[in-house]
């Protein structure tokens, strides 16, 4: 496509300045979010997932801070620093103020759902109180149109007689509701695109997927574009037309879904894979993922994946993978940072193999489901 990107991310640094040393929660990473798109962002906790949604926004608090890189939506720069010839790095001309950022950008051109919906729902007000003031504030409607409005949006969604759930408090509402609300919310300014950090990830499968069908169905009709952070693969399967997977800070491999899925460039994206269920395995094929995620304070040299990678290599400890091209001939866009792929040219072949924590099985009884090592998974 040779069209400007609606969203576009180039190498977005934010760092946190703790007591303890700088935290690189999102070190350098790039993608791009088309007209109508649903992009995931998927990795493990602490990947840097949430960071990065909300530096999208400038939304990162103190201790963080966005050090670098460039975020443009339409073509305007949301964030945007330039290194002057003092070396001192400095925000461009361009870059929208605070003020623009909330009064047009933020809610109105994209809008955010978080996990929690009670930390975005005031329990104290009615969901159609808050739901009509947002609509009110946001879209210059006068007290009563801002009210239709906002029973339409609660139907929209699917939230069943909405005149009289209206004036119900958020308790009231169960989970699965609530998350409803909040798309409601978000969709009622018809932003362009909604950036969604795991707004499913507290609800239980079934309504989970209820929710993945009615983004997909209302994603259809309004045709938003969508940032999806989730760290469920059977979730980015679900809903995703394209895919970045991150990993300490950075995105180590970035396709369309069905190459992700079907043509796997990483291996730490092959490790996610194998740790969900898939319709095309069975239960007994499924491992989890070797180790735990090393700290974003003290990443490991060379390849970061490369203390828990089963296919690390000597070379792998030394040398640090860009994200490079490894398209397939007729395929979309595929990037990978790892260094086993030819575009990397390092010698990873002629490399010998190193003994890493999945190889050892070292640190297996700190993953999510208490321990089972590779092979031997329920059958
Ligand atoms: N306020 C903060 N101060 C210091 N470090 C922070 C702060 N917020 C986040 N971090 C660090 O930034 C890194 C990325 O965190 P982030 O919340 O983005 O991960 P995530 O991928 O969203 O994980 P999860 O799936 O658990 O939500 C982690 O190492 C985290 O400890
Ligand atoms: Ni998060």
């Amino acid at each position: 496509m040779s069209q400007e990107p609606l969203l576009r991310v180039e190498e977005l640094t934010t760092h946190f300045f703790t007591e303890e040393g700088v935290v690189r929660a999102v070190d350098g990473i790039s993608f791009t979010v088309n007209e109508g798109e649903i992009v995931g962002l998927v990795g493990e906790s602490g990947a840097g997932k949430s960071v990065a949604a909300s530096s999208l926004l400038r939304l990162v608090e103190s201790p963080g801070e966005i050090v670098g890189g460039e975020v443009t939506f339409r073509g305007e720069t949301l964030f945007g620093v330039e290194e002057r010839s003092d070396g001192e790095l400095v925000q461009r001309d361009e870059m929208l103020s605070n003020a623009t950022m909330r009064e047009r950008i933020r809610g109105r051109e994209i809008a955010i759902i978080f996990q929690d919906p009670m930390e975005s729902l005031n329990p104290v007000f009615t969901v159609g109180g808050q739901l009509r003031e947002f609509i009110e504030i946001n879209r210059d409607l006068g007290a009563d149109a801002a009210k239709r409005e906002a029973i339409d949006m609660l139907r929209e969604v699917g939230i069943p007689e909405p005149e009289n759930r209206y004036d119900d408090y958020p308790h009231q509402f169960s989970g699965g509701m609530r998350q409803r609300v909040l798309i409601a919310m978000a969709l009622s300014c018809e932003p362009s695109l909604i950036i969604a950090d795991e707004p499913t990830t507290a609800l239980d499968v079934t309504v989970e997927g209820q929710i993945l069908d009615l983004v997909d169905d209302l994603q259809d009709k309004y045709d938003t574009s969508f940032v999806w952070v989730t760290h469920d693969m059977g979730v980015i399967a679900e809903i995703c037309d394209r895919v970045n997977v991150m990993y300490l800070g950075e995105i180590v491999e970035q396709a369309d879904v069905e190459q992700l899925f079907y043509d796997t460039k990483h291996p730490y994206t092959q490790a996610l894979l194998e740790s969900i269920p898939r319709p095309d395995e069975t239960v007994g094929e499924l491992s989890p993922i070797e180790g735990v995620m090393p700290e974003a304070i003290n990443p490991p040299s060379g390849c970061r994946f490369h203390t828990r990678c089963p296919d690390a290599r000597e070379v792998c400890v030394r040398a640090h993978p860009d994200a490079r091209d490894v398209t397939e001939p007729g395929d979309p866009p595929h990037r990978a940072a790892c260094l086993m792929h030819d575009a990397f040219d390092v010698g990873y072949w002629d490399s010998d193999p190193i003994a890493s924590d999945a190889k050892a099985g070292f640190g297996a009884d700190l993953t999510a489901d208490g321990g089972r090592r590779r092979g031997e998974t329920d059958e």
